[in-house]
């Protein structure tokens, strides 16, 4: 994987699991997409890379790990973990607190004006290093030059949408890697690869390079460079 130093960023893959519709979840939040194939190759680029990051929905629906518990239990395998958390809303019980691996969670400037939002950042330090971003929304530019002071120099972004969005349109990915399932799910309140506000016209659109694709089991992974 390459090395970004020259704009001290971490390498981002995002990697994520959609149904043929381009759903990451149901409208329930159900997300149990990849084959088990699938899985195995998701835990081991966890294992390759310094770090790995989610939005603060996806730990509220889906209290993930972010370990290699699939692959191994050794904890020193385990990527840094991030959390994109505007109003420091991360349940102190979560498992992405666990001590499997260090965690750091990134919050807004919502913190100088709403002592909950303080008091909850005050009380995550206690678990997990806190990133002080001093925009109203998390400044992703300035979190990826922290990551990588942090010696993170790649990242894997695991969504869910809306922060998946927020990079892509910060031009802060560098490959895609996304395994499509064979399913349909429907539904316009389902979550897609990238939702957020999107870009009006198709001339904004991000171009990608199709780099690789192989079939794993019953699913299909594709995998892009973002130009
Ligand atoms: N199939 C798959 O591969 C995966 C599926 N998922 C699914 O995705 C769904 C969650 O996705 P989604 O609801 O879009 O939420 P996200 O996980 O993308 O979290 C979005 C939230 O992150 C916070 N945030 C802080 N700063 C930023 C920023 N600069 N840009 C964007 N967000 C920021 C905001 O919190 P605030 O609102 O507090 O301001 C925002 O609402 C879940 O159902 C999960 O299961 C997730 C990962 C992988
Ligand atoms: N690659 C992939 N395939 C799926 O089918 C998925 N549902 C996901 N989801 C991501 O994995 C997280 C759960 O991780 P743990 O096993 O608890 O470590 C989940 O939150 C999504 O980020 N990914």
């Amino acid at each position: 994987m390459k090395d970004k130093c020259e704009n001290m960023q971490p390498y981002v893959i995002l990697n994520a699991a959609m149904t043929l519709d381009g759903k990451i979840a149901t409208k329930t939040g159900s997300s149990e997409i990849s084959g088990l194939e699938d899985l195995k190759r998701v835990h081991e680029l966890r294992k390759e890379v310094d770090g790995i990051m989610v939005g603060i929905n996806t730990v509220l629906i889906d209290d993930p790990r972010l370990t290699v518990h699939k692959i191994t239990s050794e904890k020193s395998d385990n990527p840094i973990r991030v959390v994109v958390d505007n109003k420091a809303r991360t349940p102190i019980e979560s498992r992405i607190l666990n001590d499997d691996a260090l965690t750091i969670i990134a919050v807004s400037n919502k913190v100088e004006t709403d002592n909950i939002v303080f008091e909850r950042s005050k009380a995550l330090g206690e678990k997990a290093d806190v990133f002080y971003s001093k925009d109203s929304s998390v400044n992703l530019k300035e979190l990826m030059n922290y990551l990588y002071s942090k010696k993170i120099k790649t990242l894997m972004l695991e969504g869910g949408s809306t922060l998946n969005f927020s990079m892509l349109r910060e031009n802060l990915i560098d490959e895609i890697r996304v395994c499509v399932a064979p399913m349909v799910v429907g539904g316009k309140y389902a979550k897609t690869l990238f939702d957020g506000d999107g870009f009006d016209f198709m001339k904004e659109a991000i171009n990608l390079e199709l780099k690789n694709s192989y079939q794993l089991g019953k699913d299909l992974v594709l995998e892009y460079k973002v130009l």
